[in-house]
């Protein structure tokens, strides 16, 4: 089936910045050169700096080289670019920018679609989605909708507060909240592997399973984004999104249609049956940590203090490991341990299910040589292990653990798209199956909050693990309490 080509005029606000660059330029490319875009289509650029058309286009190019070696020649895609030195905050820049989309849009035949992507900070959201409507940018004869980066606010009560003022301009069915992470190949595979394959979805609940590891280490440090990231922290940053959104899939029940409206509604299930956490301690359950100075690939990095002059005295976290509970008839009594880092010894994004051992086991030597069952979700690299346990060739009747291993990448002729590239393309195609709900939103920071607000209450004492590590020690006996550890990963 041929793909849909949408006609569209893309507004990116912030297009001279970080995320537009490394991320939305080199995507539209991609849909262009696969087809998914026609000739009917413009990208309008806008940000302070004052840029004309073809400083843009320059960019634009560079942003493509960088990424991949482009074949073709890029200016044919390049020449749909267009950048018009735009203040957010300033009145007489939304009438110029209507006149010229009104122009674009005649130009390119878009039809009057218009894709705002909000590449900017957070705090900006609300004011521009207001000033869109206010100056009639959102009518046109076509669709308009918003595409909005994260952090969707700072906690529960600014998050109800943006997405107040946002719902003033906006419909819930036009805003897509992106979470590049619903974007990966095998976050939307989970889904499949479960509810396409009977040997996993019949073992999938408390009976069957002991606990589920949930790990999303990175080597980078906090590069370039100290003021960000340190208004953030692991937590924001993550595990309010990312993490548990990715549990959300791993617990859900299987939806009755893959509409988005049912497959949301049954996150939404797992998100509201998540243990907040508002009456237990929350050190007996969550663990944060600092990096300090240390080794990577045989490189020495600085502490993450000593990484910007506004860091030097952060008690921001950059590591945070947690034992999440599900309290419904399907998940009660399964631990599933999550943790995230920055300036970890590798990067990784990787989900391991650990099936509850036999009651007896013969082929051992003695229980602690026993090797559960693990089913691996490999996010980062693309694949799928399962270990198993079968005869020690030539050892009579022992047993030892096998694996079986499937990498997406070794397959001829799968070229996975970016994360960016496929949810640019649902945002235009108007599917919203893999963009968080405002419901999704609030659930997580009903979460968040409360491991939040009892660690302000405490000075941490960071720097707690050295960069090149595993994290603190205590996340380690997080699950050793329970009598589990971390898996390899
Ligand atoms: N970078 C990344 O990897 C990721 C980013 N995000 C999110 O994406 C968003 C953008 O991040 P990122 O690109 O890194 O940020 P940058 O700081 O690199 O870019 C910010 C952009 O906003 C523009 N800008 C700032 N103030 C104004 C203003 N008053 N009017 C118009 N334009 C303005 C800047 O341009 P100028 O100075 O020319 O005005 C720049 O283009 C954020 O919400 C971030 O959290 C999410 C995930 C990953
Ligand atoms: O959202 C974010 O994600 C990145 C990690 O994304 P990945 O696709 O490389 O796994 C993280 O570095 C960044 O801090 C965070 O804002």
């Amino acid at each position: 089936m041929k793909d849909i080509q949408p006609k569209v005029t893309i507004v990116i606000f912030g297009a001279t910045g970080d995320l537009a660059k490394r991320k939305l330029f080199p995507s539209i490319y991609q849909l262009f050169k696969k087809g998914k875009l026609s000739s009917h289509f413009a990208v309008v650029g806008l940000a302070r700096r004052p840029w004309t058309n073809e400083v843009l286009r320059k960019h634009v190019e560079e942003s493509i080289q960088n990424a991949f070696s482009p074949e073709e020649d890029l200016e044919e895609f390049t020449s749909h670019f267009y950048y018009q030195p735009f203040d957010v905050t300033k009145e007489d820049t939304y009438p110029q920018l209507h006149t010229l989309l009104q122009d674009l849009e005649a130009t390119y035949e878009t039809g009057g679609n218009r894709l705002f992507y909000l590449a900017m900070a957070p705090n900006f959201f609300g004011l521009i989605a207001k000033k869109l409507k206010e100056y009639g940018l959102k009518e046109t004869a076509g669709w308009t909708r918003l595409v909005i980066e994260k952090p969707f606010g700072h906690d529960l009560e600014s998050a109800k507060q943006l997405n107040s003022e946002i719902r003033e301009a906006f419909d819930e069915e036009q805003i897509f909240r992106i979470d590049h992470y619903l974007g990966k190949e095998m976050v939307q595979n989970i889904e499949v592997i479960r509810f396409a394959n009977g040997i996993f979805e019949h073992l999938w609940n408390n009976r069957f399973i002991s606990n589920i590891q949930i790990t999303l280490s990175e080597v980078l440090g906090v590069e370039d984004r100290a003021r960000y990231y340190d208004e953030s922290g692991a937590v924001r940053d993550m595990l309010q999104n990312h993490i548990l959104q990715i549990v959300a899939l791993l617990a859900m029940e299987p939806p009755i249609k893959l509409t988005t409206d049912e497959i949301r509604s049954e996150k939404i299930k797992v998100l509201r049956a998540l243990r907040k956490f508002k009456h237990e301690p929350i050190a007996d359950n969550f663990v944060r940590g600092q990096y300090d100075a240390g080794t990577i690939h045989g490189k020495s990095v600085p502490a993450y203090r000593d990484e910007a002059e506004e860091l030097a005295d952060s008690t921001t976290e950059t590591y945070v490991a947690g034992k999440l509970l599900i309290d419904n008839y399907r998940w009660a009594g399964v631990p599933i341990y999550v943790r995230t880092g920055k300036r970890m010894p590798k990067k990784s994004i990787k989900v391991i299910i650990q099936f509850k051992d036999l009651p007896m086991n013969l082929y051992f030597k003695s229980d602690k040589e026993r090797h559960p069952n693990l089913l691996t979700i490999n996010i980062q690299n693309e694949g799928l292990s399962l270990c198993l346990n079968a005869r020690k060739a030539g050892s009579g009747k022992l047993a030892e653990p096998i694996h079986l291993h499937y990498h997406q990448s070794e397959v001829p002729g799968i070229n996975t798209p970016e994360a960016y590239e496929k949810l640019l393309y649902d945002s235009m195609i108007g599917d919203a199956t893999n963009f968080t709900h405002w419901d999704e939103v609030a659930l997580s920071w009903q979460l968040v909050d409360p491991i939040l607000e009892a660690w302000s209450k405490e000075k941490p004492d960071f720097p707690n693990y050295k960069a090149g590590s595993w994290g603190p020690k205590e996340a380690d006996e997080l699950l050793a309490k329970d009598g589990f550890h971390w898996w390899d990963i």
